[in-house]
């Protein structure tokens, strides 16, 4: 049984995508600030989007290499519960951003082999969370989004001192398989519950947190209006 196991859906666009998302049961939900994507939204639109999502709904805002203007803006606009940083932020720039903007802070890291997973534990020094996501492939537009996974196997059982959260390529056809190889109690997913890219489907969100807190994993919220 994984009903413990907190979602977050990333890349939300519509209010339509947080309903689903809230009365799916997720624990967090994202905002992507990253122009390349086919799920960014305008500072605006994000604004729009936190005032839906009911208490109990963490609103994430996830961002690559973005300097202090554009987190200015981002933080000022749109009420927020975390951020996530998804591009190459040293570890003194994590600790900056938490710093000025006083917002829990998750870090992405992308992991390939082994060799990467030392990353880890140096974000751990200085992240609220870590996100372990699949490396982009070389070329790649996006640094994730790209509905990759990694060998699980390589964080199977491991132990930070943070807490973090699975990524890369999950859906409600893996997700279970990956919670139970992987131990982890946290899992993020964004194409795998889009019916096209940047188009996020009910049904498919649904059945991802049905997947993951077990059979019948729905949660009463209120419905939105
Ligand atoms: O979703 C995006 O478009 C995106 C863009 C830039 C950086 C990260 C992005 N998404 C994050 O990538 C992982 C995995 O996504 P997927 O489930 O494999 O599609 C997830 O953490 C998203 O938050």
């Amino acid at each position: 049984m994984t009903s413990d196991v907190r979602v977050k859906i990333c890349g939300l666009k519509t209010p339509a995508d947080v309903q689903a998302v809230a009365e799916a049961g997720a624990a967090y939900c994202g905002f992507v600030f990253f122009e390349k994507s086919p799920r960014n939204v305008d500072i605006g639109t994000a604004r729009e989007l936190a005032f839906c999502a009911p208490v109990g709904l963490a609103k994430v805002a996830l961002v690559v290499d973005a300097d202090d203007a554009m987190l200015d803006k981002i933080t000022g606009e749109v009420p927020l519960d975390m951020l996530q940083l998804h591009g190459s932020e040293s570890p003194d720039r994590v600790a900056q951003v938490k710093q000025r903007y006083g917002l829990p802070v998750m870090k992405a890291i992308g992991v390939a082999e082994a060799a990467d997973l030392p990353l880890i534990d140096l974000y751990a020094q200085v992240a609220d969370q870590l996100l372990i996501d699949a490396k982009p492939p070389k070329g790649a537009v996006l640094p994730g989004g790209n509905g990759l996974r990694f060998d699980w196997q390589l964080v199977q059982r491991k132990y930070w001192t943070r807490p973090w959260m699975l990524a890369g390529g999950l859906h409600a056809g893996n997700v279970a398989e990956a919670i139970a190889r992987t131990g982890t109690r946290q899992v993020d997913v964004s194409s795998g519950v889009e019916s096209a890219p940047g188009v996020k489907d009910a049904d498919k969100i649904r059945a991802f947190v049905a997947a993951v807190h077990g059979a019948g994993g729905q949660r009463a919220v209120p419905k939105l209006t």
